[in-house]
């Protein structure tokens, strides 16, 4: 097998170094690997150029942000992927039930058997996961210019951000049949069921199923969060609403904190998203 392994050295803050001799220690003489350690600079440029040799598949080895930098590359003949999750949430891989151990992550990041999931596009990107206007984007940016990295940095900045959050927003989503108004402190796009913390936000969200949903999150509601962790189905509509949807058009009044998969965007006043069916084929579990 001819295989090239992206690595983020720096996401989840852990020492990538051993997981590497990991993999080539499981590999053995046999496998042809390269491996592209990313820079958060010009990655996409590069890993460019590495697509253009043949690959049988890619293996990566960061968080949802460097899965989806892989994916945005490999434009439309996309190579199948392998998964090492070593981000701080790995929200894909909890949601496609991937092990989290390196040593077991490795057989299934090479196994056969594979699945084809949707992505989003999102004003041209890709999301494959969760992504958000509002609350939790402004987290997010906190989080990207804070000192710590890891789970330690979302928590510290929690806080603060809940208290000085810019919402709530109005958001006027226009779908192929209907135009709404809602008013929220944050507004999702979601292609799964739930973000990498565990919390189930979108009950009836399937990864692979051609739609998207639109969660609009009103307020925040310490009961219904309490709910989300505990896998709840029947959230209330006045803590979130739920539209499911292949194309729509969110516009905000005033330019809004924006991230896809985890990856801060600047401020936006308006996203256009349609679905991607099976988009990327993945390796997961027997
Ligand atoms: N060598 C590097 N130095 C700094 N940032 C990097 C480097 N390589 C990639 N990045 C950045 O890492 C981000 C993607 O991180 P990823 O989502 O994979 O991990 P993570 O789960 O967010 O982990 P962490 O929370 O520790 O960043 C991107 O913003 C990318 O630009």
């Amino acid at each position: 097998m001819k295989l090239l392994l992206v690595i983020n050295p720096v996401s989840g803050d852990n020492d990538k170094e051993p997981l590497i001799k990991k993999i080539k220690d499981y590999l053995g003489s046999q496998n042809d690997l390269d491996i592209y350690k990313t820079n958060g600079k010009d990655d996409a440029e590069r890993l460019r150029k590495y697509f253009q040799k043949k690959y049988d598949r890619v293996l990566v080895m960061g968080g949802d942000g460097t899965i989806k930098s892989v994916a945005e590359t490999m434009g439309d003949n996309p190579l199948s992927m392998g998964i090492i999750p070593a981000g701080s949430a790995n929200g894909l891989a909890h949601d496609l039930e991937l092990p989290l151990s390196v040593d077991e992550a490795i057989p299934v990041a090479l196994g056969s058997k594979t699945r084809k999931i949707d992505a989003i596009c999102l004003n041209g990107q890709l999301g494959l996961h969760i992504s958000d206007l509002g609350l939790n984007a402004e987290l997010i940016k906190k989080y990207e210019s804070s000192f710590f990295r890891g789970k330690l940095g979302y928590a510290l900045n929690s806080i603060p951000t809940l208290f000085q959050s810019e919402g709530p927003y109005e958001f006027t989503i226009e779908t192929k049949d209907i135009t709404y108004t809602h008013s929220g402190i944050m507004l999702a796009f979601a292609n799964s069921n739930k973000f990498g913390t565990g919390a189930v936000v979108n009950p009836e969200g399937k990864i692979d199923d051609g739609v998207f949903e639109i969660l609009v999150f009103k307020k925040i509601d310490v009961i219904e969060i309490f709910k989300t962790l505990q896998n709840a189905e029947n959230l209330s509509s006045d803590f979130v609403e739920i539209i499911p949807v292949k194309q729509a058009r969110v516009r905000t009044e005033k330019p809004v904190d924006f991230q896809i998969d985890g990856e801060y965007c600047h401020t936006v006043s308006e996203v256009n998203a349609y679905i991607a069916p099976q988009k990327l084929e993945i390796a997961i579990a027997e």
